[in-house]
């Protein structure tokens, strides 16, 4: 099946004390991350795509369809823009059910009985909560529910502007799963700012890094997870983000098991089905390093690998080992005594120790 066309966003938004300037190529299906410091240009960006900002000028394709061509006069007003947003905060309308909050987003005259309509319900796991209004809801499910209203106009484009983070934390892991299924099974690119490094772990394919209104870095995430280290205020740990297939479960134990470019991990996780590809985050504080394989240790979770290389840390008195096997990596933080004490070097064998392994799905 050939890919949809990328998304095409070439602007310039000039305010009296802020200039956004960026000329980006993004994939035309699955989760671009707009990452960021406050301040740095993310929601002015995404306004921009959305037609809201009146001084934008360049070029925007979505879908092969041109929505901003500055150089021929056209802008396409925001009300032709066929798009979803996604706010910070729900918005719902409170004297209206669930239901009719999500008919509120879908062209005129949609039945609450339409094909597309029903999908979007059952899509964001909303079946039972129809008859509700706003008030009697939870933070995530009123997310929930925005979030059915803005696929209900059944956009090309959805934007979505830290959509979490008005949530707490157990109610963010309670949308999170939700908006990784949206990637998996709605069928358009996604815009998705944020300043969580670990929602964009857990979500994007595409990585954006703004800084100042100038982009920073544009890639695949695979590319670009350093990036994510240096930047956002949750960011000081370094993550790795590994890829995997579900090789097995073993539901005595409670633990799926992951092949992992040929090492098998054990992790504690919920039911996963054989064959699924799966994302795992380690945390560079969550691994250790031996030179030998260690014997009868707790941590069943082995790694053979090779040092690639020896990094600064923001702890002091530590440094981030940055290990590699096949095509994946990941970071161990150690003390500079014990790196010096093992001769830890890029080249030297070692196997990496990993204590906690979240599965991302
Ligand atoms: N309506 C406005 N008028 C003038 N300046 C604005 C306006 N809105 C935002 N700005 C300024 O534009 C710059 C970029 O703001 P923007 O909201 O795009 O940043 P952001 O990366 O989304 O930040 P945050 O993560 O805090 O939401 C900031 O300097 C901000 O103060």
């Amino acid at each position: 099946m050939s890919r949809p066309p990328p998304t095409r966003v070439a602007l310039d938004v000039r305010r009296e004390t802020f200039h956004l300037a960026c000329d980006l190529e993004l994939p035309g299906d699955g989760v671009s991350a707009v990452y960021g410091r406050s301040g740095s240009g993310k929601t002015t960006l995404l306004r921009a795509v959305a037609g809201l900002e009146p001084s934008a000028r360049g070029r925007i394709e979505v879908a092969g369809e041109t929505w901003l061509d500055s150089a021929e006069g056209f802008d396409l007003p925001t009300w032709r823009r066929p798009l979803g947003f996604v706010f910070q905060e729900p918005s719902l309308l409170p004297h209206l059910d669930v239901l009719h909050n999500i008919l509120f987003g879908a062209p005129g005259g949609s039945r609450a009985g339409s094909a597309p309509i029903r999908e979007v319900i059952e899509l964001l796991g909303l079946e039972g909560l129809l008859q509700r209004t706003p008030g009697s809801l939870s933070g995530g499910q009123q997310q929930r529910v925005a979030i059915a209203r803005a696929l209900a106009s059944e956009p090309r484009l959805l934007l979505l502007d830290e959509p979490l983070s008005a949530l707490d934390a157990p109610r963010r892991q309670e949308v999170l799963p939700w908006l990784a299924r949206l990637k998996r099974e709605a069928r358009m690119p996604m815009l998705y700012v944020t300043h969580q490094s670990s929602e964009v772990l857990q979500l994007a394919d595409h990585l954006t890094v703004l800084e100042e209104g100038q982009v920073e870095a544009s890639g695949p995430l695979d590319r670009l997870l350093d990036r994510l280290h240096g930047t956002g205020p949750d960011a000081a740990e370094p993550c790795a983000l590994l890829r995997g297939v579900v090789a097995g479960v073993d539901a005595a134990w409670g633990l799926v098991e992951v092949d992992c470019a040929g090492v098998p991990l054990w992790i504690c996780a919920g039911r996963f089905v054989t064959g699924t590809p799966v994302r795992l985050r380690v945390e560079a504080r969550d691994v250790s390093i031996s030179l030998e394989r260690p014997q009868r240790s707790s941590m069943q979770n082995l790694i053979h690998c090779r040092v690639l290389a020896v990094e600064p840390a923001a702890q002091p008195g530590q440094q981030l080992v940055r290990l590699g096997w096949a095509d994946q990596q990941l970071w161990a933080r150690i003390t500079s005594r014990s790196i010096d004490a093992l001769g830890l070097a890029p080249g030297v064998e070692a196997w990496a120790q990993v204590k906690a392994i979240a599965l991302l799905g």
